[in-house]
């Protein structure tokens, strides 16, 4: 696998794309555990802890209410003297009035003497029907002793106004009661005696609540409620870390008058500002739309980066294998990976040019190497290089092959008598005349040493081969370069031994050239400027 990476750009951009993908998601879940959820969380327990504060407030406002409620009767001098003269008739009269008690969404109403003693009630249910015995009437002492101010035998001179409130439990019934002090006008002065209204913590309480805190508030009696839910008492609730429950509702105690934990206050935990699949649902966008810009960028960069370096190593490639310098890589852009291809492109073309001058180099080498310097024909060495391709070709067409020594006659007197330089001249002269008379691309004429010739014939009968050697013979008597040191002719003349070879399968080289060269011997011998042709034989069969 690190042998696969490391060969492979692709691979390390994927990696590097894959690791900055993980990292991504690795620091957004720290943030999101470690600094954004506990904010969050911090923020809802806030939150929760005002919405309780304002339900004690809300709650705390229909007290108040009901407390005014109270001061507006009892703080009356009618009152007062009414109370004094326990006018019953008077109290009957102007407060125990069903339609007045109900409009204000009270349950009784009762009044007391300062001892305690009821003089006048007036109690309904919700449905309207009177209660004969009212709660209030048969208290016990400990109860009133709750609800009611003064209970001295001896009557009060001289108190401001006072007021109680609260929730008391009778019957299993939760009421929400308020008792003031009934004194004159003034607001202070000798007690009359207690004025209490009460009503049930019922529906119409749940309503009024429910109004005021613009949610749905529902009323339970604590005993009611199982004890597995988290009851928030509402003193302590501002000490508590946690409101939340898995519970459907937040549940908030109040205490009666006793301290006793007896109304609970419930209502739907409001919809949170986060939730953990809002969360999770923004991290799955998060690292899906990182995925696509990731993916995004890749395709960029193997676009504008990696594809035409690529492009740039296959045809570098290429034309390494090729050898063809003269391709290009195509790539025209201004930028770097632009300069680079510009520059391959420059490499190529320089080498290229290097490689056509060395091959040009080589050819005039080659031809160099192959031709005689002073008659410009082959040499001895392209001959025996064209004798050893016929060798090896054997299945070619080129047979029947002859083989032709020619030696200028009496060269050395011409040389002694006109000179070396002249010789040369006759020697090229000679070389001309043999290569005009042969066909150039079946014939080879070459210079085999000195001022000797080796024509080699192909694809010619015998009989051919010697016409094509008296033929020569003849060119060179033709040129009339005058010998007079020749004591057999006037003109320059030449002898020619002459072997072929008819059977691709008897060609052996030396064999060719022994036999030519033994036919040219005995041309000299036979008086010179002659051809003599010699049977082929393959040299083992001549032993
Ligand atoms: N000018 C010149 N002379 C050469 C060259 N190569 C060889 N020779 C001369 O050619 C002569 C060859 O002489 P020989 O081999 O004795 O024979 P010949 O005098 O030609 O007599 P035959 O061959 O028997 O007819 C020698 O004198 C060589 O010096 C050359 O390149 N230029």
């Amino acid at each position: 696998m690190r042998n696969l990476i490391a060969k492979s750009l692709h691979l390390k951009l994927f990696l590097l794309f894959a690791l900055l993908l993980a990292g991504f998601s690795s620091v957004h879940l720290l943030i999101r555990y470690y600094w954004t959820l506990p904010q969050l969380v911090t923020l809802e327990v806030e939150n929760d802890k005002k919405d309780i504060k304002k339900l004690g407030s809300a709650f705390a406002r229909i007290q108040s209410e009901m407390q005014r409620l109270a001061y507006d009767n009892a703080v009356w001098d009618e009152m007062t003297r009414a109370m004094e003269r326990e006018d019953t008739t008077f109290l009957s009269k102007n407060y125990h009035i069903k339609e007045s008690l109900q409009s204000l969404d009270l349950n009784g109403m009762h009044f007391y003497d300062y001892t305690g003693k009821a003089i006048s009630h007036f109690a309904l249910e919700n449905n309207g029907e009177v209660i004969s015995d009212s709660l209030f009437q048969i208290a016990s002492e400990q109860q009133k002793a709750q609800f009611l101010i003064v209970q001295s035998d001896e009557p009060v001179q001289q108190q401001q106004l006072q007021f109680k409130s609260g929730v008391i439990s009778f019957n299993e019934e939760l009421i929400l009661f308020v008792s003031s002090t009934i004194v004159p006008s003034v607001g202070t002065g000798k007690v009359y005696g207690s004025m209490l209204v009460w009503t049930y913590l019922d529906d119409k309480i749940s309503r009024q609540l429910t109004e005021m805190m613009q949610r749905h508030i529902q009323l339970h009696t604590y005993s009611n409620l199982s004890k597995e839910k988290l009851i928030i008492p509402f003193e302590k609730y501002k000490s508590y870390p946690e409101i939340r429950t898995q519970d459907e509702l937040i549940y908030v105690s109040f205490n009666d008058v006793f301290g006793q934990a007896q109304l609970v206050m419930a209502y739907k935990k409001p919809k949170r500002m986060f939730t953990n699949q809002l969360i999770e649902y923004s991290m799955g966008i998060a690292l899906i739309s990182s995925v696509f810009i990731l993916a995004f960028i890749y395709y960029l960069i193997d676009k504008v980066v990696i594809n035409p370096l690529t492009s740039l190593r296959r045809t570098v490639y290429r034309v390494i294998k090729e050898g063809d310098f003269s391709q290009e890589t195509n790539i025209k852009r201004q930028d770097e990976i632009g300069h680079l291809a510009h520059l391959i492109d420059g490499l190529f073309s320089t080498v290229d040019t290097q490689k056509t001058i060395l091959v040009e180099a080589n050819q005039k080498l080659q031809k160099l190497s192959d031709t005689d310097e002073l008659t410009n024909i082959a040499n001895r060495r392209a001959l025996m290089q064209f004798l050893k391709l016929i060798e090896r070709e054997r299945e070619s067409a080129l047979f029947p092959v002859s083989l032709m020594m020619l030696d200028i006659d009496h060269f050395k007197g011409f040389n002694d008598h006109y000179g070396h330089q002249a010789g040369d001249n006759v020697i090229s002269k000679v070389a001309e005349a043999l290569n005009g008379k042969t066909r150039s691309n079946m014939d080879l004429v070459a210079r085999y040493g000195g001022e000797e010739f080796t024509i080699l014939l192909t694809q010619v009968s015998e009989e051919e081969a010697l016409l094509v050697a008296n033929k020569l013979k003849q060119a060179i008597w033709d040129l009339k370069i005058p010998h007079e040191k020749s004591p057999t002719e006037k003109y320059i003349t030449a002898s020619v031994g002459l072997t072929s070879c008819l059977q691709a399968d008897d060609f052996e080289i030396e064999q060719m050239f022994r036999i030519a060269d033994s036919a040219l011997y005995e041309a000299k011998d036979s008086g010179r400027n002659a051809v003599l042709s010699k049977m082929y034989r393959k040299h083992s069969s001549e032993n």
